[in-house]
């Protein structure tokens, strides 16, 4: 789109003269015959710069309703390039314009090509800063989020996944990734991200349980300048900082009832306004979204919409928990290791075979995310250059007896005493299969799926059992 320039003067020839000139040069031109216009103008649409004449009906040479018409603008943007005109003999006061908001000045009569230098310097200028302002609230919001590229995905049922997010990444659709806390949704929004023709473009990721709804919309949409007490300067919006690239809604189920009309319009229009502006802005996003939550219960128990649900869900994606996929667990747990290893630079630590049971049977309730947490902490308990099964404490703590799931980890551990455990292989896995099938009460499907086992495997190694007792 070209850029739109507003001219203010309130001689007609000139601004017909002007308008002429810029647009023979590819700008488009709105123009205003008075400040009034002028703000009027500027309020209903987006300009990238004003040239506007310091002198109007009142008087010709004090400059006085053009000073108050800069302070007036600036109020409204604090960003945009302003160019002053004015006559001859009154220099000065264009100098002094420029100490109280404008950008640069032009005598008249002006000569073109000094003219277009100007607006074309101030366009790149305007550009240049709006970029800084993009890139450095993008690096605070890259400074809170710590995510690794590595993508780990043994199992099958990962790399069936990563495949179809992969061809999923070529299409603008939208995708919805579900699946239980910690399992690596953050991560996967990123890989379709990095995939996806918009890479070159910035991923915007927004933590909707953490946004408070009174800032909702000035996280989201942006606010002006003194649109509010705490609104000392222009504020751009997530969905200013994801245009062209993606937008990633995380914990989108905790989006506030009462915010979710507003995230409708935008995603259905890519339309949207500041807070205190009355200004439509457009973007260009595509979205990822990702819950843990089951969202047609939401909106069945009347917390979520359904128009907002079928918005975000065009395709959904379920990411399965850590405990269904136990072919990636310990290949995770060694890239942890590489991890902490590189950040720490110390050799990475192996680990040991019983150790490596402990994690294969343990359930995982937190995923992929308190994996990582229980070999950083194993690292560190970790007296020589293995972790044994003991440093990773997984049946030690409070915090895994907590949970149903933790209970399943506790009596697949058995038995407690490493020191006295010295069973066949076959023994302790006849052990943990046993175990499994009482803690699902018989349910061999659930059983074999929270081993990450086929039904078929499942069902041979029971047959197995049955034949040696
Ligand atoms: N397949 C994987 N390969 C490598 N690291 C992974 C993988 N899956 C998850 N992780 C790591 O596990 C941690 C948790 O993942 P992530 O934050 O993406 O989970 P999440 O599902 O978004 O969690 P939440 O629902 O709590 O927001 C991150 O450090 C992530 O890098």
């Amino acid at each position: 789109m070209s850029p739109q320039i507003l001219i203010t003067d309130d001689d007609n020839d000139i601004l017909s003269a002007l308008s002429l000139l810029l647009k023979s040069e590819g700008y488009s031109v709105n123009t205003a015959n008075s400040p009034e216009q002028a703000i009027e103008k500027f309020r209903a649409h987006n300009f990238d710069l004003i040239i506007l004449d310091l002198n109007y009906a009142r008087d010709t040479t004090s400059g006085e309703e053009g000073i108050q018409l800069i302070a007036a603008l600036r109020q409204l943007d604090e960003t945009i390039p302003i160019v002053v005109m004015t006559g001859w003999g009154t220099i000065e006061v264009a100098v002094s314009t420029m100490k109280n908001g404008a950008n640069d000045f032009i005598q008249k009569p002006w000569e073109n090509d000094r003219l277009l230098a100007i607006i074309a310097n101030q366009l790149k200028l305007a550009k240049s800063h709006r970029q800084f302002a993009k890139l450095s609230q993008e690096n605070q919001l890259l400074q809170a989020e710590f995510y690794s590229h590595n993508v780990i995905a043994e199992s099958s049922a990962m790399q069936q996944i990563i495949g179809t997010l992969k061809h999923l990444a070529q299409s603008d659709v939208s995708v919805l990734l579900t699946g239980e806390n910690g399992t690596g949704k953050s991560l996967f929004a990123r890989l379709i991200h990095d995939n996806s023709p918009r890479s070159k473009h910035s991923m915007v990721s927004v933590n909707m349980g953490a946004v408070t709804e009174s800032l909702f919309e000035s996280e989201m949409f942006g606010h002006v300048k003194g649109a509010f007490t705490d609104a000392k300067t222009t504020r751009i919006g997530r969905f200013e900082l994801a245009d062209e690239g993606t937008l990633f809604l995380d914990e989108i189920a905790n989006t506030p009832i009462s915010q979710q009309a507003k995230l409708l319009r935008v995603l259905e229009d890519r339309q949207f306004e500041k807070v205190g502006s009355s200004k439509t802005q457009h973007v260009d996003i595509r979205l990822i979204a990702a819950t843990n939550a089951d969202l047609q219960q939401a909106v069945n128990a009347g917390q979520f919409r359904k128009d907002l649900l079928y918005r975000v869900n065009t395709m959904t994606i379920e990411i399965p928990p850590l405990r269904q996929r136990s072919a990636d667990i310990l290949p995770l747990a060694n890239n942890f290791l590489t991890q902490i290893a590189n950040k720490h630079n110390k050799p990475q630590l192996t680990i040991a075979l019983d150790a490596r049971q402990a994690l294969q049977n343990y359930a995982w309730p937190g995923n992929v995310r308190e994996l990582g947490h229980v070999m950083e902490r194993a690292s560190i308990l970790c007296q020589t250059n293995e972790i044994g099964r003991n440093d990773l404490r997984l049946d030690i703590e409070g915090e895994f007896t907590a949970t149903p799931t933790a209970k399943l980890a506790s009596v697949s551990q058995q038995p407690q005493d490493t020191s006295a455990d010295l069973r066949s292989l076959n023994e302790i896995e006849k052990d943990i299969i046993i175990n499994r099938l009482d803690y699902y009460k018989g349910n061999a499907i659930e059983a074999a799926k929270s081993l990450g086992v086929s039904r078929s495997a499942f069902y041979r190694k029971l047959d197995k059992i049955k034949s040696e007792t």
